[in-house]
C-alpha cells in the first residue's frame, strides 16, 4: 500500500530531511512539495542529493490541491499551518506540523510565546503531541499531529517517565541544551554566518526561550501537577545536533533504581537508549538517526541526578519523528524506513 503525501516547506532543512526520508519510503508516493521562489523547478535542481529518489519539481503553494493528499506535512515556519490545516481537516486529509501552531494547548500561552494570535485554538484542542514512545496510542487514531520541537524531544524523553513514577522532584529541574545552527533554518541570516558562528559558543534566549512553555507542558502533565523548570539553550558551531544536560533532584538516592526503572520503561522503543550509567554520549552517535540515546549520572553519589541527553535535531527531533508518527498513523510498521545506524564522523 502507498500513501499519497504532501510537504509545505520543501526547501528548508526540516523539508529536505522530510524529503530524504520520505523518498525512501516504500508506502508512501510524494505526490506535492511546494516552495513559493523555487516552483516549477526540479526538487533535485536545488537538492543534488535527491537526484535519482525524487524526481518532481516544486509547486507553488498558492495553487496546489493538497486534498488529494493522505497526509501533508507543515515544514514551514510557526504561523503557516495554523491558517490552512483547517479546511485540509474538513476534507478528511491528515496533517503532522513540524512547526509549533498546535504543541501547546492553552491558547494565551501560545499567543503570548508566539507573539500572533491563534488563527484555529478548536484545531489545537484536537491536536495529538506527537511524541511517539509517550502518545503512541492516540497518535494511531489522530488527524491532526503537533509533531514536538527538538530541545522538548531531547529533554521529555528521558523525564517523562521518572515524572511520572515520582523518582524525581519536579522542582529545581534545570535542562541547560546546545544545538547545532541547522536549528536555526535554512534561511539566511547573519547570526548563522559562518563567521558569527564558527570558533564560538554561546547561550540565548536565556531569560526565555519559546520551548520552555512546551517543555513544562509535558512535564507537569507527566507529574500531575504543575512543574517550572529552568531551560537555558545555546548555540554550537555544528551543522546537527543536540546534546542536553539536565539536572534533577532524585527523591530517593539509588540511581541504579532508577536505570532499571528507565530501561524497562522504553524495552520496546527501538528509537530511545538507555545508555549505561556513567556513559558520555556524543550529537555524532544520532546523527542522521532517528534516536535520542541518553545516560544516568550521579555525581559525587549526591542526591542530584545528571541525565545527558542527545538527538539529531533534524531527525528525532523534527523529520525522522514525523515520519514515525506518519507510521503509527497509517498502521506501518512503527520503525519502517527510518531505522538507520548512525552516520559517522
Ligand atoms: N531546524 C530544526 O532543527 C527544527 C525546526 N523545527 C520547526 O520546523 C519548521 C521548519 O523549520 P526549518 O526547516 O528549520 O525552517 P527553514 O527556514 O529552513 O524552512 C522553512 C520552509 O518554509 C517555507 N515557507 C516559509 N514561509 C512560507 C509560507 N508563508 N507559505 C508556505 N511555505 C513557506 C520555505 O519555503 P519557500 O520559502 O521556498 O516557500 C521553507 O521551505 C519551523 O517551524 C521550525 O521551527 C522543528 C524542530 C527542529
Ligand atoms: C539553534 C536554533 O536556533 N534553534 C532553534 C530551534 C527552534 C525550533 O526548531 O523551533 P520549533 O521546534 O519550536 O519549531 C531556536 O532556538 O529557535
Amino acid at each position: 500500500m502507498k500513501i499519497k503525501v504532501g510537504v509545505v516547506g520543501g526547501t528548508g532543512y526540516t523539508g529536505v530531511e522530510l524529503l530524504r526520508l520520505l523518498a525512501m519510503h516504500e508506502n508512501v508516493e510524494v505526490v506535492a512539495v511546494t516552495s513559493r521562489g523555487e516552483s516549477g523547478n526540479l526538487v533535485s535542481s536545488l537538492f543534488p542529493s535527491l537526484r535519482g529518489f525524487l524526481d518532481i519539481a516544486f509547486c507553488d503553494p498558492e495553487s496546489v490541491d493538497l486534498s488529494i493528499c493522505d497526509v501533508v506535512f507543515y515544514a514551514t515556519p510557526n504561523g503557516i499551518a495554523m491558517q490552512q490545516v483547517p479546511e485540509l481537516l474538513a476534507k478528511g486529509v491528515r496533517v503532522i506540523d513540524l512547526a509549533a501552531d498546535f504543541r501547546i494547548k492553552d491558547i494565551p500561552t501560545w499567543e503570548k510565546w508566539y507573539g500572533m494570535t491563534h488563527a484555529c485554538p478548536d484545531a489545537v484542542a484536537k491536536a495529538v503531541y506527537g511524541l511517539c514512545e509517550i502518545n503512541r496510542d492516540e497518535i494511531k487514531d489522530a488527524q491532526l499531529i503537533a509533531n514536538p520541537g527538538c530541545y522538548p524531544t531531547s529533554v521529555q524523553l528521558p523525564l517523562i517517565p521518572l515524572l511520572e513514577k515520582g523518582l524525581v522532584s519536579k522542582d529545581n529541574i534545570i535542562a541547560d541544551c546546545k544545538s547545532g545552527v541547522s536549528g536555526a533554518g535554512r534561511g539566511a541570516a547573519v547570526s548563522s554566518l559562518m563567521s558569527e558562528v564558527n570558533e564560538s559558543f554561546k547561550a540565548y534566549g536565556v531569560s526565555g526561550h519559546r520551548h520552555l512553555p512546551e517543555i513544562e507542558q509535558g512535564l507537569s502533565f507527566a507529574a500531575k501537577q504543575e512543574v517550572q523548570m529552568t531551560f537555558t539553550p545555546h548555540l554550537v558551531p555544528m551543522n546537527r545536533g543536540i546534546l542536553s544536560t539536565i539536572y534533577v533532584d532524585l527523591i530517593d538516592t539509588d540511581v541504579n533504581a532508577v536505570q532499571a526503572y528507565l530501561e524497562e520503561f522504553y524495552k520496546d522503543d527501538a528509537f530511545v537508549d538507555v545508555l549505561p550509567i556513567g556513559s558520555l554520549p556524543e550529537t555524532r552517535s544520532v546523527k542522521g538517526a532517528n534516536i535520542c540515546r541518553f545516560s544516568l549520572h550521579q555525581p559525587q553519589g549526591r542526591n542530584k541526578l545528571v541525565i545527558v541527553s542527545v538527538i539529531d535535531n533534524l531527525v528525532k527531533g523534527a523529520a525522522g519523528q514525523a515520519v514515525q508518527n506518519m507510521n503509527i498513523m497509517f498502521g506501518f510498521k512503527e520503525t519502517a524506513y527510518i531505522n538507520f545506524v548512525p552516520l559517522l564522523p
